[in-house]
């Protein structure tokens, strides 16, 4: 039988963003208090052993999510509100920026694929054995998207 430990993190952000393809209320660009949870996967490996340090992978992660995501913008490369905003502060341009270049628009979806990217890297790099096996993105207090790998 194969066992699997899994640890969790958590990290908040506080960030616009703006849909204009979806239509409606999301056309406004508009702030979200986001959650971010992160499940970290060691495969079989010792009942007793340490995952990750928790340190090691909160300071990674929050590290990135600060200097990219908060108190920032997130947009689509096909924004037309980009060109104004760009110079105006921290804007992370999905379809542009890597690791998101292949997802176009800012969704709680795309979100929660960009931070499964950030935080495989930053795994991957603690430990190469580690695989993040689930991440969960929360938008609103009843929005939220979450990959899953396995
Ligand atoms: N599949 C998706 N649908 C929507 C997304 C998304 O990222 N993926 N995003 C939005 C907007 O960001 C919007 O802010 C949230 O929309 P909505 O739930 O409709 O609005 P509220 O937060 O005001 O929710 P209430 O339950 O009506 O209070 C929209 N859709």
């Amino acid at each position: 039988m194969t066992q699997q430990t899994s640890v969790q993190v958590r990290h908040n952000f506080e960030t616009a963003h703006r849909l204009p393809e979806l239509g409606g209320k999301c056309v406004n660009l508009h702030g979200h208090s986001w959650w971010l949870e992160a499940t970290v996967t060691a495969v079989a490996g010792d009942p007793g052993e340490v995952v990750c340090e928790f340190g090691a992978l909160k300071i990674a992660l929050r590290e990135w999510v600060d200097v990219h995501l908060d108190h920032g913008a997130m947009l689509g490369i096909a924004d037309p509100l980009l060109p104004t905003l760009a110079d105006a502060g921290r804007v992370f341009v999905f379809g542009k920026d890597e690791p998101a270049a292949d997802l176009p628009w800012p969704t709680v979806e795309a979100t929660a694929h960009l931070l499964t990217r950030v935080t495989t890297a930053i795994a991957s790099d603690l430990d190469p054995r580690l695989t993040v096996t689930h991440v969960r993105v929360t938008e609103t207090h009843v929005n939220a998207a979450e990959v899953h790998t396995t």
